[in-house]
């Protein structure tokens, strides 16, 4: 059966190697198994007539059925046009060809009932339907009515007559033989508990089906199907690795009950307390943690990281965080040092710009366990960084560390395989995370520090600057700092600059008795620095900046994030930059700054920014807005080649999808019941890989 689908679709009728090779390069069409998932994306709704005398120009696509009544040709020999008149006994329309007239008139015959298919305009009074689709009344397919597939194409295929309609034929041929072939590739206590139709009309009906109802339970059960063997594929890599790999199990709470006695600075939230005890549970566990954080901006992550360091750390082994960006790094240490110096423990920064003096005390250190934490960038992925022992990797990721490289970090330890926390300071939509991190056990900080006032966002237009001007003054007066940002998107860096550079000359002019700072990325390491520490200090009042101060900085004096060009900005990235206010006890304000002229998306964006605060609204919106695809970075994961599922719309199918993954892989962890035989052997024949096996290797 299997060798039936693997066929090479030059084989089928009416496609041979010319077509086949366009079918390979544009649209990755193979086999017959290739076609025959090559799903439609919607379809033109067949099942309704129009009387003519209902139909307007405004109308989308229209079908109506009538009788010719007579016909006409227009126009100079080469240029004729084709006009038929076609009533049904309410009105009359027009249908028009420019081209093919006389190929067109050997199928028309005054007085035949055609049904008629196509989009009406009007032309001077009248409505008519160019090159409409006809068929004679009693051969056409509308018994009962039909959905008629659309199929994406491309260009050039349309140019060699590979549009929809011809793919559509395509399908129609291969389905004839195939779907007596198909096997049912979901277990049949699943079909029954969700009420999942069957493999072959699921595959039928999603082509051609009989009716709407038949459609979307087709629709239904393969997006279910799809979404249940990527979730069982990362539920079984999960228990896997909880069976293969052991963890350090730490139980020495002292260091951790001496910080909580007398070093916490402050009370934590509940939610604080809540990731906290779920990552010590796993840490105790004497399994591997491999545990997701997600926290949005200013939920306290970095305490709840130094927290979980102390439980390793209070067992004899050491800590590591792995950040994306030296800035970001830098941060964590700042951040981590405070507490690291209460408690008397050792901390590190490595970076790519640490000196090689300073890198040779920090590799003997880590080797001989007198440095506690280390934290950097990915060089402490290099083979010279040796850990005595490594107890706890914490990887803040936002999605541009590979996982290879993440694996990499955790495999610094020969014998034990220390706890692995990625943190991400995105927040990133359930269901997303639940593909893309499906296989990690996820927490939340989904509250807030008490007292936080929310953010106040605006949108104003450039010609509005001189008002934004004199609030940015009055704040400045009453003794707050201001963040002006500006996008820096690499491929035009030169011409980033330069605004970037024209805005702090216009700042410089417009303010001219206040200190200002400026840090962008073409500037060395030391001079960033310095700028940062003047306005962290407070001594400049103003920070004109490029993105690079998107993550992690924390100013809490700073009340006013002033964002240029929002509209050329994602709303992560928007979001992250307002994150870097509001982190005090003061009214926090974030100023959207644009053009006049906006994309229907950028508004969206702007006016999501402006409704809300919250990331994990805000993440769904940008995964409605942008599709997984474009989100974060996954393009090129792999992880998101769904072929009918949208991760953006079908979050509760994914749900259940997983539910019953779950429920499936409780019972029978090694699918060896005769039940999931039919589980087992879809997971070997599945060719695209959706997870990333590497992961474990
Ligand atoms: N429970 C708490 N109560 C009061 N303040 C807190 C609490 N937790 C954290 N903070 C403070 O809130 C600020 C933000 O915390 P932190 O820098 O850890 O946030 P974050 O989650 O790392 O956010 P980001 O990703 O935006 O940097 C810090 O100044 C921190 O000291």
């Amino acid at each position: 059966m299997q060798g039936f689908f693997d066929t090479k679709i030059e084989f089928l009728k009416g496609v041979g190697p010319q077509k086949a090779a366009l079918l390979n390069k544009e649209l990755n069409i193979f086999t017959y198994g290739d076609l025959i998932q090559y799903y439609p994306f919607r379809h033109e709704d067949r099942t309704k007539f129009y009387d003519i005398k209902e139909v307007n120009g405004s109308m989308p696509y229209i079908q109506v059925k009538g009788k010719v009544r007579h016909y006409e040709l227009k126009g100079p020999p080469r240029k004729q046009r084709l006009i038929v008149y076609i009533n049904d006994g309410t009105g009359e329309l027009e249908l028009v060809w420019f081209k093919g007239a006389q190929w067109m008139l050997k199928k028309i015959q005054p007085g035949v009932e055609y049904v008629v298919f196509g989009k009406p305009t009007v032309f001077g009074s009248k409505l008519n339907l160019a090159h409409p689709e006809i068929e004679v009344a009693t051969q056409a397919n509308t018994a009962g009515g039909y959905l008629q597939p659309v199929y994406s194409s491309t260009d050039l295929l349309r140019r060699k007559y590979l549009d929809s309609k011809a793919i559509s034929k395509l399908i129609k041929t291969l389905l004839d033989s195939a779907l007596p072939k198909l096997r049912e590739t979901m277990p049949a206590v699943l079909l029954e508990q969700y009420a999942l139709l069957d493999k072959q009309n699921a595959i039928a009906n999603i082509h051609f089906p009989k009716n709407l109802a038949l459609l979307n339970n087709a629709q239904f059960r393969l997006k279910f199907e799809e979404l249940f063997y990527v979730q069982i594929r990362l539920l079984k890599l999960k228990l896997t690795r909880i069976d293969k790999f052991r963890g350090i199990s730490f139980d020495n709470a002292d260091l951790l009950n001496e910080f909580y006695t007398n070093h916490l600075p402050f009370d934590l939230t509940n939610a604080q307390k809540r990731v906290i005890k779920e990552i010590y549970k796993d840490m105790r566990s004497g399994k591997q943690m491999n545990r997701l954080l997600q926290g949005d901006v200013g939920s306290g992550k970095t305490i709840v990281a130094f927290i979980c360091l102390l439980i390793a750390i209070g067992s004899d082994t050491q800590g590591a965080i792995m950040a994306p960006t030296e800035i970001l790094a830098t941060q964590h240490y700042t951040g981590l040092k405070e507490f690291a110096d209460k408690m008397g423990l050792r901390i590190a920064l490595l970076t790519g710009s640490t000196k090689k003096s300073e890198r040779k005390i920090i590799h003997e250190y880590l080797k001989s366990g007198e440095l506690h934490i280390l934290v950097g960038t990915h060089a402490l992925l290099e083979e010279v960084v040796q850990f005595k022992k490594l107890g706890l990797a914490i990887v803040d990721e936002q999605h541009r560390f590979g996982v290879a490289q993440r694996s990499k970090l955790w495999q610094k330890n020969t014998d034990v395989y220390p706890h692995v926390l990625v943190m991400t300071a995105t927040p990133i939509p359930r269901t997303l995370a639940m593909t893309l991190y499906g296989d990690l056990d996820i927490s939340v900080i989904d509250e807030l520090p008490a007292g936080r006032k929310p953010i106040k966002t605006v949108h104003r237009y450039d010609s509005n600057r001189l008002k934004v001007n004199s609030f940015l003054k009055e704040q400045i007066d009453l003794g707050r700092q201001v963040y002006v940002v500006y996008p820096l998107i690499e491929e035009s860096e030169k011409l980033d600059l330069k605004d970037l550079m024209d805005g702090y000359e216009s700042i410089a002019r417009a303010f001219p008795e206040i200190p200002l700072s400026i840090v962008h990325g073409k500037m060395k390491p030391d001079a960033k620095e310095w700028e940062m520490q003047r306005f962290v200090k407070g001594e400049t009042k103003i920070m004109v900046a490029t993105t690079v101060i998107e993550v992690g900085v924390n100013v809490p004096n700073a009340s006013v994030m002033v964002i240029e060009n929002a509209e050329r900005f994602g709303l992560a990235q928007l979001h992250q930059l307002r994150g870097r206010v509001g982190r005090g006890a003061d009214q926090s304000y974030c100023i959207l700054i644009s053009g006049f002229k906006l994309s229907k998306e950028a508004r969206t964006r702007i006016e999501t920014m402006v409704r809300t605060n919250n990331g994990f609204e805000i993440a769904d919106t940008d995964l409605q807005l942008r599709g997984p695809g474009d989100l974060m970075g996954t393009q090129q994961s792999g992880v998101l080649d769904l072929l009918i599922a949208d991760l953006g719309k079908d979050g509760k199918i994914l749900q259940s999808a997983r539910q019953a993954a779950q429920a499936v892989l409780n019972d029978d962890p090694n699918l060896s019941e005769p039940k999931n035989s039919v589980i087992k052997t879809q997971i070997a024949s599945m060719k695209k890989t959706a997870v990333n096996w590497s992961r474990i290797s």
